[in-house]
């Protein structure tokens, strides 16, 4: 009889991979086929830099606000054009696998999404080898009661995050929030190219920095976590969201988890999965600078439907 390991598929197929293989698979840049992988770095923070540039020249922010004591924890708030009481907030929490990346280069989506009456709020988190991945999901989670706090009657904090930064996202579909005094208003989840089981990047040079163990890795893998809770509110929708040219590890990653959400939506939560066409790890978060992008008529759908 096979045995079916809970919250992971039956085979892994990292398992078999040589240690070049898996350094590939887990290289994002290595599979964008319309650049060179150090210019398809560059060529993403240097869009994230001007288009958190415009972001902040055109609209009205709130920059470096604090939502802890420890100087890191700091988040950046972009309001509508014209902000009635009461909006939607988009939280943003930024990738690049828990080393690199800022909220300084991240506002991506705030134009279209300020335009169409969506706050947008982008997390800073103390990235390794200054922080650890328990201290980030912990800090992604006090940003998250923090935008509660200041916006008691918000209409749906929707969370999204890409890469590493979906990792930290999913996570706040375990968290506890009592401890916080403050249940968040979550009415979705935008899960971009992520990572949910961590356990094989213990074996990459992504590690180098981040010094995990099994041990850290399984209880920071929301895909061995899922199987174990019950929902919060039976009205958040949960996107899983993967491009056409993200590496097959990272696809299937990304199926992988949806396939574990329904023991999560038992309680009615909606799960969805979108592999995105012509789109690579870094052109997904890229287009959201743009209106018409499909991703970011999905998230608009999302909110206002
Ligand atoms: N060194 C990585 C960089 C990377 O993975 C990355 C960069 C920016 C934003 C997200 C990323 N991936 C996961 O968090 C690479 O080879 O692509």
């Amino acid at each position: 009889m096979d045995v079916v390991r809970l919250g992971r598929g039956p085979e892994a197929p990292w398992k078999s991979m040589s240690a070049e293989e898996l350094e590939n698979q887990y290289s994002p840049s290595r599979w964008v086929i319309r650049l060179g992988a150090e210019e398809a770095l560059r060529t993403y923070s240097q869009i994230g830099i001007e288009a958190t540039r415009r972001a902040r020249a055109t609209g009205r922010s709130l920059l470096h606000v604090p939502y802890g004591d420890a100087k890191g924890e700091t988040l950046d708030i972009y309001l509508p054009h014209e902000a009635p009481e009461a909006f939607p907030v988009f939280v943003f929490v930024h990738g690049g696998y828990w080393q690199c990346g800022s909220k300084d280069e991240s506002a991506f989506m705030v134009e279209p999404l300020i335009a169409q009456g969506v706050a947008v709020v982008t997390v800073a988190y103390d990235i390794a080898p200054r922080g650890n991945l328990d201290q980030m999901v912990d800090q992604v989670t006090r940003s998250t009661a923090f935008v509660q706090k200041r916006y008691p009657s918000n209409e749906g904090i929707y969370l999204c995050g890409h890469s590493a930064g979906a990792q930290l996202a999913a996570m706040m579909l375990l968290a506890d929030w009592t401890k916080l005094g403050v249940t968040p208003n979550l009415k979705g989840f935008f899960l971009v190219s992520g990572v949910y089981d961590l356990e094989p990047i213990l074996y990459t040079s992504q590690n180098a920095p981040l010094h995990l163990t099994l041990e850290d890795a399984q209880r920071n893998s929301p895909q061995l976590l899922m199987a174990l809770t019950q929902p919060a509110d039976p009205t958040c929708h949960v996107l899983v969201i993967v491009g056409q040219h993200d590496s097959p590890e990272f696809q299937r990653q990304s199926r992988e988890f949806y396939q574990v959400l329904p023991t999560l939506c038992r309680g009615g939560w909606k799960a969805s999965f979108e592999e995105l066409r012509n789109v690579d790890h870094f052109e997904i978060i890229e287009n959201l600078t743009q209106k018409d992008d499909v991703l970011t008529q999905i998230i608009l759908k999302t909110i206002f439907r």
